[in-house]
């Protein structure tokens, strides 16, 4: 890795210390992903600084359910630069609440370099079983593949409670001593007793997550200090009852006839009942053209639903 990236990350490890304990009940809080050292934890801290107090939750689900007046904001993984869409944030994003009382408020991106992790001690020739998010055992699969084939891969609610797993007298029925963790090597100044046997294991150098930021509602400012990427950009959930290939891209016509760009498209399938009825989330972004760019995305999003689609405004920032 190059050495400019190695001291932005570490620079940015010293902020993520100075920011992670901030607490005060005076603060709006924030719900991410935890327990504290995750990836999404070092997201928010990069986001959010001092600004907000940190609310851990256990899955990526709870950050969404958590939001209330009493916890506006949050931060969800979105897509991984290695892995791809992160299937579980996908899978909430079809929960009617998100557009209505959770709306999408920008993005944030991480670099994310994994460790081998494990309880001091352990040699790598002890591990029989590796523990972590889905997206980081799929982020790292080479390296794997190369260094721990026997191993079973063992998914878990989050990269840091795969770590703290480690630290239980029998991590899911598994002997600790035989189990390794992958997360951020930030996990080790957290909590006591673990090591670190290998670090930047993910499939190259060059690996990035991208993050929404959520709010309770629209009108929640978010504070002063907060700097999101701003382009003029949306998130849709379309659900079209079309049945052919063809009627689905109108969705697309009717978007780039107001001179708007499809940046990215997702699909999983709908909370309806009938077999591969699939919902789509729809990223748009102005073209170089900004003007009138919230009336055009209304007229687009208009003509969508004339094509008798049901569309959801998940979030525009
Ligand atoms: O488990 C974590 O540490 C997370 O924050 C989740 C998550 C993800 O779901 O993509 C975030 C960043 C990395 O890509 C790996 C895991």
């Amino acid at each position: 890795m190059q050495s400019r990236t190695i001291d932005a990350m570490n620079a940015s490890l010293v902020r993520f210390r100075r920011y992670m304990f901030a607490s005060s009940s005076k603060k709006p809080k924030l719900a991410f992903l935890g327990p504290l050292g995750t990836y999404s934890h070092q997201a928010a801290c990069e986001c959010f600084k001092e600004s907000v107090e940190y609310i851990s939750q256990p899955t990526i689900a709870d950050v969404q359910q958590a939001l209330s007046v009493d916890v506006p904001f949050g931060i969800i993984p979105q897509e991984n630069s290695i892995n791809g869409s992160v299937v579980e944030t996908y899978n909430l994003l079809r929960n009617p609440a998100v557009g209505r009382d959770c709306v999408v408020r920008g993005y944030t991106v991480l670099g994310i370099q994994h460790s081998l992790v494990v309880r001091r001690g352990v040699k790598i020739e002890d591990v029989e079983n590796v523990l972590s998010h889905e997206q980081a055992l799929g982020q790292c699969r080479t390296w794997l593949a190369v260094h721990l084939p026997m191993a079973s891969l063992v998914p878990m609610d989050s990269t840091a409670s795969a770590a703290e797993k480690l630290l239980s007298s029998e991590p899911g029925g598994f002997n600790p001593r035989k189990c390794a963790a992958i997360c951020s090597s930030v996990v080790v100044t957290i909590y006591d007793d673990l090591e670190v046997l290998q670090k930047g294991i993910q499939d190259g150098e060059e690996n990035f997550t991208r993050f929404y930021v959520l709010s309770f509602g629209t009108d929640v400012p978010l504070p002063a200090t907060v700097v999101l990427p701003t382009q003029n950009m949306a998130l849709l959930r379309v659900q079209a009852p079309l049945e052919s290939l063809a009627g689905r891209l109108d969705i697309t016509k009717a978007v780039n006839t107001h001179g708007l760009d499809l940046l990215r498209i997702d699909r999983r399938p709908s909370l309806h009942a009938r077999p591969f009825d699939d919902v789509y989330f729809l990223e748009i972004g102005a073209t170089s053209d900004n003007s009138e760019w919230s009336d055009r995305l209304q007229r687009a999003v208009e003509r969508v639903k004339r094509s008798g689609a049901e569309v959801a405004v998940l979030g525009v920032w």
